[in-house]
């Protein structure tokens, strides 16, 4: 028969591979009650022996006290923004200007992706396991959001798989999906509470929680879009392989990014979205274009605050929602 020790594991890595399934790839194998039925397991072994239990287990999602206040972090790789083009010429110039950096006149590859609004987020990750959460803050120093960035069930407390760098720094957009976020306003309206006006108000307002069982009650998502910090292992060689690669070590990326070539390539990926954007599950207001190989964006660096090889193409301003 297995020791608790060898139950208790076996039982983890399965609520791990649930998790991994219903809140980052959205295929669920399992009935919830079947979910129910293994977490309450865990729970139990950790609660009938707390010695066994462990700060990167599933059942640890929502334990720390209230902070008093939120510390600052300082990135070592700089957070970056990125410059805007609000039409195709917009675009046409960015693509025109790398092809004369890059000294080539074959088309460019570029990574596109929906530009989720939602709030930006560091997670660091040492040896698998999730050390930190932080804001993008100015880009340089945000703040320390850890015990909240834990309460949320897509942001994984330890890496599935191996082959991932000692150190992996992931960034990414936490957001609240639009279902979420009515939800959420139809209850604090029946409640006579506050109601936030957009979901990217609700998702910086759920994150600024210094409780964070209040953050855990939120329905918050994260999505991740590029790396900062990584040592002791090396990567692909290209964006869009890259988020692939995280996806498989169990952070959730955007179904709906691309690879496609060339300028008209990434006007009509633009349109195509912007057709759709009103039956996306989350807010987006444009699209991210990324050079894809990463050799070709570290010829191209920055300019200022901002890479020269990425652009974020922006949807015209919805009109506010009137609430
Ligand atoms: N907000 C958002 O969805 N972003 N933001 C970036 C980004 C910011 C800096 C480099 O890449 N990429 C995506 N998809």
């Amino acid at each position: 028969a297995m020791t608790v020790v060898e139950q208790i594991t076996q039982l983890r890595s399965l609520l791990e591979q649930y998790n991994y399934q219903y809140y980052v790839l959205d295929a669920p194998t399992v009935p919830d009650a079947e979910y129910d039925r293994v977490f309450h397991a865990v729970k139990e072994l950790e609660d009938r022996q707390p010695e066994l239990r462990r700060s990167d287990s599933p059942t640890q999602r929502v334990g720390a006290a209230p902070l008093d206040g939120f510390e600052q972090v300082r990135h070592e790789v700089r957070m970056l923004s990125l410059d805007n083009a609000f039409n195709e010429q917009d675009f046409d110039s960015f693509d025109t200007r790398l092809k004369k950096l890059l000294g080539r006149d074959d088309d460019i590859e570029y990574a596109c992706e929906p530009k989720l609004d939602g709030v930006a987020v560091s997670l660091l990750y040492r040896n698998g396991v999730l050390e930190r959460g932080a804001t993008r803050g100015d880009g340089q120093v945000g703040e320390n959001i850890t015990s909240n960035v834990r309460t949320i069930p897509s942001i994984p407390l330890k890496l599935i798989g191996s082959g991932y760098p000692d150190v992996l720094e992931v960034r990414g957009e936490i957001y609240m999906p639009r279902s979420g976020f009515e939800a959420f306003n139809d209850k604090a309206r029946e409640l006579y509470e506050k109601e936030f006006v957009n979901p990217r108000n609700a998702a910086a307002g759920s994150l600024r929680q210094l409780d964070p069982t209040v953050t855990a009650k939120r329905p918050l998502q994260m999505c991740c879009y590029s790396v900062g910090l990584v040592e002791g292992g090396d990567l692909p060689a290209r964006h869009s392989e890259i988020l692939a690669q995280l996806n498989q070590w169990g952070l959730r990326i955007n179904v709906d990014s691309a690879v496609v070539s060339g300028a008209k390539a990434c006007m009509n990926y633009y349109s195509r979205l912007g057709e759709r954007r009103d039956q996306l599950p989350m807010d987006i207001d444009g699209i991210v274009f990324k050079v894809n190989s990463i050799a070709d964006q570290q010829r191209l660096g920055f300019v200022s605050r901002a890479p020269r090889w990425a652009i974020a193409h922006k949807f015209p301003a919805q009109e506010e929602l009137t609430t």
